[in-house]
């Protein structure tokens, strides 16, 4: 320890000193040690490891109705935990088997516009990587750009672009505690490519590959809906659906190793043209993660115990 800090390593140093200084620079981030205290706490709760994590996103909370024999934490009884703020994201943790396979359910997630910081958004995929959480399923509700894109379908994350990151916004900026990960993580194969065959494989089986899409994800800060020119911009660039969520996480996790497979339920067909007259509301998001609920809960089910069934670690090439 030095001035009461754990003398950890930074940038290839170990120097409390610069700990110190930077934390003043950029705020009371969660250390390494006080993510273990939540972990702590959890663990006396729950006797189990889990290996599974699942984000559920607006109006998707449902999906945690899955586990059998479900413990449910509410996020605002948990030590540094931040609370969810936004409709339809409850705010606790689910514990519970989902196929056989001991998970942890984060039910409501944290977004920016809430007024969290990034690194704030993504504690809880840190805390899941601490308890033994190896394939992460992030999913979230989104607005679609591709035009062949309808309400209610699912789009399978392949990549994703972290407009926030271009200005520089990311959730590791600052120190990087390398117990957690590398300072200069690659992100070109964040999405495990098996898990996204074995999806559209699932999709097949149960009928519905034609509501089943690959796609790029964008996520901007929000909580504004876009205007008509900025989904010009986003489609120009090569993006098939927007949310505000998903890619810092999928940094975080990437950061820790974990494996991560992410969908996008479409709830909105994004306004691109200035004629038309509907807009995007949050109540019609939660209105179509409920309408898909039962397919949502059957793809995930299934996809899980196929993923384990055939052993999949890590669908990166070489690896
Ligand atoms: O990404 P999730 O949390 O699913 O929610 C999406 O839906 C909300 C807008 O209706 C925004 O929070 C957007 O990010
Ligand atoms: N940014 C954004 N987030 C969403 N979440 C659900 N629909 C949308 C959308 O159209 N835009």
């Amino acid at each position: 320890m030095v001035n009461g800090y754990p003398n950890i390593k930074i940038n290839g140093t170990t120097n409390g000193h610069i700990h110190k200084a930077l934390e003043t620079e950029y705020g009371h981030r969660y250390t390494y040690e006080l993510l273990l205290e939540t972990v702590h706490y959890i663990r006396n709760r729950v006797s189990f490891t889990p290996v599974v994590g699942v984000i559920c996103g607006s109006g998707l909370g449902s999906l945690a109705d899955c586990l059998v024999n479900p413990i449910e934490i509410p996020y605002s009884t948990i030590p540094h935990f931040p609370t969810s703020t936004v409709k339809g994201h409850v705010g606790s943790l689910v514990f519970g088997h989902l196929s056989g396979l001991p998970t942890v359910c984060m039910k409501g997630r944290f977004h920016y516009y809430e007024g969290y910081p990034l690194w704030k958004c993504c504690m809880p995929i840190r805390v899941m990587k601490l308890l033994g959480v190896s394939h992460l399923i992030i999913t979230n509700a989104a607005g679609g750009l591709n035009p062949s894109y309808k309400v209610g379908d699912i789009m399978l994350v392949k990549d994703h672009i972290n407009i926030m990151g271009f200005a520089g916004n990311n959730p590791l900026q600052g120190p990087n505690d390398e117990r957690f990960g590398p300072r200069f993580p690659p992100m070109n194969q964040a999405y495990n490519r098996d898990i996204i065959q074995l999806a559209k494989k699932v999709g097949e089986d149960m009928g519905v590959e034609n509501r089943i899409h690959e796609g790029v994800y964008t996520c901007l800060g929000g909580p504004n809906f876009e205007t008509v020119a900025e989904l010009n911009m986003l489609k120009m660039l090569g993006a098939d659906a927007v949310g505000m969520s998903t890619v810092h996480e999928v940094i975080t996790a990437n950061h820790c190793d974990m494996e991560v497979f992410a969908f996008s339920l479409i709830t909105n067909e994004c306004v691109v043209q200035y004629e038309a007259n509907n807009e995007p509301n949050h109540e019609e998001v939660i209105d179509v993660g409920k309408q898909r609920e039962g397919l949502l809960k059957q793809l995930v089910s299934e996809l899980l115990k196929r993923v384990f069934e055939n052993g999949i670690t890590s669908g990166k090439i070489g690896k």
